[in-house]
């Protein structure tokens, strides 16, 4: 165990194939449009802790390279950080960290499919929201914390008065670097009255109401990444 957010036990793999690397092309999908590689019957494997669902291994090492390696690309191909790669975010006293928006389209839709699935179960299992059928309609984001920028995402919450982030009502964030390729960097939500600090296993996630403040702490060496993502529905029910 490693603090609250430590998994406890040996438990079976969360998702079926999840040490395999994803399919090149789109997942294939079961008529009721979960994805085909996600087996319906499998339950998640993670659980909520201090308001906050815990799931190990959303993603094999594989999958988080994979996905880590894309913004990798985009600061290779667009190192003037324009457009879809934000490069540093306006106040760098709250945020600072690189960032590439994704969308669900067929090279993207493997990861798409195993958020939503997490999402589902998560929202099912513990918190009871009602959801749009289509979960993330912003796509999502990956964002980079260099130590050599400091990187950092000071207090916060995830829901806006205004936009398309008034409606969201679920966020998720996911470990995409190993545990030691960064110092500091640790992703800490304050749910139910005092802190908690996800694990940083890579490929865990969080699922965690919208409106919960977090932080991501400052990176002093080497770099963290992050897949985020949120899960939108009608406001407070
Ligand atoms: O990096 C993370 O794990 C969380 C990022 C975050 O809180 C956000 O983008 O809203
Ligand atoms: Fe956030």
């Amino acid at each position: 165990m490693r603090g609250p957010f430590g998994r406890s036990g040996s438990g079976p793999p969360a998702f079926e194939g999840a040490s395999e690397s994803p399919p090149d092309g789109p997942a294939e999908s079961l008529p009721d449009g979960k994805a085909g590689r996600l087996s319906r019957d499998r339950d998640l494997a993670g659980g909520l802790i201090a308001g906050v669902w815990v799931e190990p291994a959303l993603f094999s090492a594989g999958e988080c390279a994979r996905l880590s390696a894309l913004i990798d690309a985009a600061a290779r191909d667009r190192p003037a950080a324009g457009g879809d790669l934000a490069g540093r975010v306006r106040d760098p006293r709250v945020r600072a960290c690189e960032t590439l928006w994704l969308d669900d389209e067929p090279a993207t839709a493997w990861a798409f499919e195993r958020l939503a699935h997490l999402v589902a179960g998560a929202n099912a299992a513990a918190f009871g929201f009602d959801l749009d059928a289509e979960p993330f309609i912003e796509g999502a984001l990956i964002a980079r914390y260099p130590g050599t920028m400091g990187g950092h995402y000071d207090w916060h919450v995830d829901r806006a008065r205004r936009g398309p982030a008034a409606r969201r009502k679920l966020s998720v964030s996911v470990q995409l670097s190993p545990a030691d390729g960064y110092e500091g960097g640790a992703l800490t939500l304050n749910a139910e009255g005092h802190e908690v600090t996800l694990d940083r296993a890579l490929g865990t996630a969080a699922v965690f109401p919208s409106f919960v403040l977090h932080r991501v702490a400052p990176v002093s060496l080497g770099a963290r990444v992050a897949l985020v993502a949120w899960a939108h529905g009608p406001r407070l029910r």
